[in-house]
């Protein structure tokens, strides 16, 4: 369909979904119409298949899931052309209007900035009247829980403190890559994951120019994973989504623009109302390092070797096409993840995890500048705060191993002197803010901290 007619689209609609569970694949149906005619896609997701058929109960708890991630998974599709009506298919109550909404504006707030879409951080559902019926309350808090893995260090901390508080996590991810596998073999641990395929028709259209632009991609994984659980009877998913996830990178038009939106505090409660009300599910999804910030989550990584040889948490191994084979050592993720873990490490440690040593290279001083505040703003990846960084570099600046590295000379006079007096009163590796962890699962961070 040629660009012209896809920027004419007036409305996103939600035709239909199915699932067959002979094979787990959820069908989700979209369309994108207007006066010239339709766009259809669908996205198909697997859901891995339990040992034995499921309940009555748990069919109908998934189908209140999936209902739910029928609407999240349509930002794809959406952000091809932005229409500027959103027509949901049922009746939905108020706490899941409240996320989809969410979901649709703050979500896609870095993509509406940098296409210059004000009116998407102004969206607004239009839901049809009535009110769905009630769902089946369903406590599955005292089972196993799901521990998803991103391949990356913050869910590695998670998983290591679940297993050793004895609470036996389950590791899943969806579309595992070759990072993904390496870190759960590392593990030792029998994963559950799940597939998920784009309709290759968005690719088409990205090819010829349409839309474009960052999603909220971990709330589409988060509630693929609480629907596993739930057909898999196990317990809450738990993620390792940081304190600084929260933070956002700019303001734009009086709305604040975070790339991580979908990381952070008010996304995980407005989720957990959500299944709340929708699914009838009490506890079922939460971020244990919520408290943490990314320095001191690194940190706690410091203190486990196993995954040296595997851990990847730049996001250019993680692309659907022409991924990096591991750390790209040129990105602000890469930047920012060495500045963090290099303080709690041997210089060879890090070095070697790495495949390079990002401070011994002058190039890398212009994105410091960045994560540092220096220059330009946070910059749209999942990095730290400036205030992290900061504490970082002085960190290393008094370590004899980095005190003469080029980029750490360089950039220990770029900081300017407010920022060095900010850091002396530093929170980073104080456990603070909003939370939604359980008591039993508070008690399985402490013994790391
Ligand atoms: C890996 C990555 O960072 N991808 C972002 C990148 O996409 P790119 O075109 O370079 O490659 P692909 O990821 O292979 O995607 C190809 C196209 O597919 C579409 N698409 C992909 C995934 C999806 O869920 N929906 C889609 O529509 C899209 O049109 C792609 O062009 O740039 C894109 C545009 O800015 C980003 O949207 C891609 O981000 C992925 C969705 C992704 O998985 N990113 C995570 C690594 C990521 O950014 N995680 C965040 C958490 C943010 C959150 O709020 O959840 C983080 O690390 O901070
Ligand atoms: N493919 C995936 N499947 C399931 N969960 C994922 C996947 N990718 C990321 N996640 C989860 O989403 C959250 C955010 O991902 P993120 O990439 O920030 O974390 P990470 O990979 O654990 O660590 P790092 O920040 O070091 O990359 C984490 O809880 C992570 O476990």
């Amino acid at each position: 369909m040629p660009n012209e007619q896809l920027r004419r689209m007036d409305a996103f609609t939600f035709p239909s979904y199915s699932i067959d569970f002979a094979t787990g694949e959820v069908l989700f149906d979209y369309a994108l119409t207007g006066p010239a005619g339709e766009q259809r896609f669908t996205e198909v997701i697997t859901l891995p298949l339990p040992a034995t058929p499921p309940s009555d109960e748990t069919v109908a708890t998934l189908g209140r899931v999936l209902e739910v991630l029928h609407l999240v998974a349509g930002v794809s599709y959406y952000k091809a052309a932005a229409p500027p009506r959103l027509v949901l298919p049922a009746p939905l109550g108020a706490a899941a209007v409240d996320y989809v909404t969410a979901i649709y504006t703050q979500g896609l707030a870095e993509y509406a900035y940098r296409n210059q879409l004000p009116y998407v951080l102004e969206l607004r559902p239009e839901v049809p009247a009535g009110s769905p019926e009630s769902p089946r309350v369903y406590d599955d808090s005292d089972r196993r829980p799901l521990s998803a893995v991103g391949g990356g260090k913050d869910s590695i901390v998670t998983l290591e403190a679940l297993r050793r508080a004895d609470l036996d996590p389950v590791p899943f991810s969806v579309n595992p890559n070759h990072v993904i596998v390496s870190v759960n073999e590392a593990s030792g641990l029998t994963p559950l994951a799940a597939r998920r395929r784009i309709d290759p028709v968005l690719f088409e259209l990205n090819a010829a120019g349409a839309l474009n632009g960052h999603i909220p991609v971990t709330a589409i994984n988060s509630l693929i994973a609480v629907a596993t659980a739930v057909l898999h009877g196990l317990g809450p998913v738990v993620m390792s989504n940081e304190r600084s996830a929260s933070d956002p990178n700019l303001v734009w038009n009086g709305h604040e623009i975070n790339h991580q939106w979908s990381k952070g505090v008010e996304a995980e409660g407005l989720l957990r109302a959500a299944l709340a009300e929708h699914a009838g599910l009490t506890d079922p999804y939460f971020s244990l390092l919520r408290s943490l910030s990314e320095l001191h989550i690194a940190r706690l990584f410091a203190g486990f070797t196993r995954y040296d040889d595997v851990v990847t948490s730049c996001n250019a191994a993680f692309k659907l096409h022409d991924a990096s084979e591991r750390w790209c050592r040129d990105c602000p993720k890469c930047r920012f993840v060495f500045l963090a873990m290099a303080p709690f490490m041997p210089r060879e440690r890090v070095t070697h995890i790495f495949g390079g040593d990002l401070l011994a290279d002058p190039e890398q001083i212009p994105g410091y500048r960045e994560l540092l505040g220096v220059d330009g703003h946070k910059p749209f990846e999942c990095v730290g705060e400036v205030e992290e960084s900061v504490v970082a570099l002085g960190l290393l600046a008094e370590q004899d191993q980095w005190r003469d590295a080029p980029v750490i000379q360089a950039l220990v006079e770029a900081v300017p002197a407010t920022a060095w007096s900010a850091v002396a009163t530093s929170d980073v590796f104080t456990p603070g803010g909003p939370n939604h962890i359980p008591p039993t699962y508070a008690k399985a961070l402490t013994p790391l901290l």
